[in-house]
């Protein structure tokens, strides 16, 4: 398990050592192997949906979201770090982020928030650089279920499937007819239909995920600007409605209505 390693690597910067850093850094690292294991499960989930084998998904799919919970629940820890422990080592963290978090890009990426401006902030870190380009240049986990929509014969957009993978998926309302369709007949593409249910899930669980560190934030630092140069909480708001398959959400609204 390399635990010697694993747990080695909780240095504080604080010196002496301010008791609460403790819980600071590891709420981070926590957060981080979650998000490994994450990547890991997108990873294979596109994977199979490119070879349409669609099965194995519900299952990976099914752990992503018990991780999302995993990263949920974990803001009620870090909550008991009160504004007056944290300002105590705040300074100490400089211009760092969790902008910077290269694993939480990583995901929004194969998630399809594809924002290729944040490269910026890897200038530096050629490693990391790679990575977030390739993923960059990837379908995302939607662009793949498109794609196998698409080639089991289900009327999908030209524009969704043959596009520049480097941006962000355009909302289409002929993709909300191609999902209407699906609802309207669960058990006629139960694969799609059970997939597409996942994926709201997994939309559903990161807006929970991304307002609780909103809300967390706010307690522990109001309204000052963030260490990374953001408004702070302001910022962290605006990106809470953020979602990932804009149609799957659109969809439930029309249900009733003809295709
Ligand atoms: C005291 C605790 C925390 C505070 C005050 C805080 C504050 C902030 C703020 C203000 C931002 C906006 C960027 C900036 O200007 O810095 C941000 C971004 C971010 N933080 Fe935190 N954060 C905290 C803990 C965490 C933890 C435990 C994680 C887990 C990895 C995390 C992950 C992130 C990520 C991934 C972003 C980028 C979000 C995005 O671009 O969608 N933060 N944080
Ligand atoms: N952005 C936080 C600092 C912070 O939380 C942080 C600092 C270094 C590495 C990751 C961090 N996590 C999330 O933003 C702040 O403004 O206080």
């Amino acid at each position: 398990m390399q635990l010697d390693q694993l747990l080695s690597a909780q240095q504080p910067l604080s010196s002496p050592p301010h008791h609460d850093e403790m819980l600071f850094i590891i709420q981070h690292q926590v957060a981080e192997l979650w998000f490994k294991l994450m990547l890991h499960e997108l990873r294979a989930a596109r994977a199979h949906i490119r070879h349409d084998d669609i099965e194995p998904c519900e299952k990976i799919l099914s752990r992503v979201k018990a991780t999302q919970k995993q990263l949920f629940e974990q803001w009620s820890v870090l909550e008991t770090l009160t504004p007056s422990e944290y300002v105590q080592f705040r300074h100490l963290l400089g211009p760092a982020s969790g902008l910077q978090s290269r694993q939480f890009r990583l995901v929004e990426f194969i998630l399809g928030n594809k924002q290729g401006d944040i490269l910026q902030l890897y200038a530096h870190d050629e490693t990391s650089l790679i990575e977030l380009r390739a993923e960059l240049e990837s379908p995302s986990l939607y662009d793949e279920f498109l794609c196998y929509l698409h080639r089991s014969g289900h009327e999908v957009p030209s524009a969704s499937i043959a596009r520049d993978w480097t941006k962000p998926h355009e909302r289409s309302d002929d993709l909300v007819k191609v999902f209407q369709r699906i609802y309207a007949e669960p058990s006629a593409y139960w694969k799609e239909y059970a997939l597409c249910e996942k994926l709201v899930d997994i939309d559903e669980h990161h807006q929970l995920w991304r307002f609780r560190h909103m809300k967390t934030v706010e307690r522990i630092i109001g309204y000052k600007p963030g260490t990374g140069g953001s408004s702070g909480v302001a910022f962290l708001k605006k990106i809470v409605d953020l979602t990932f398959f804009p149609e799957l959400l659109d969809v439930r609204t029309a249900i009733g209505a003809p295709p």
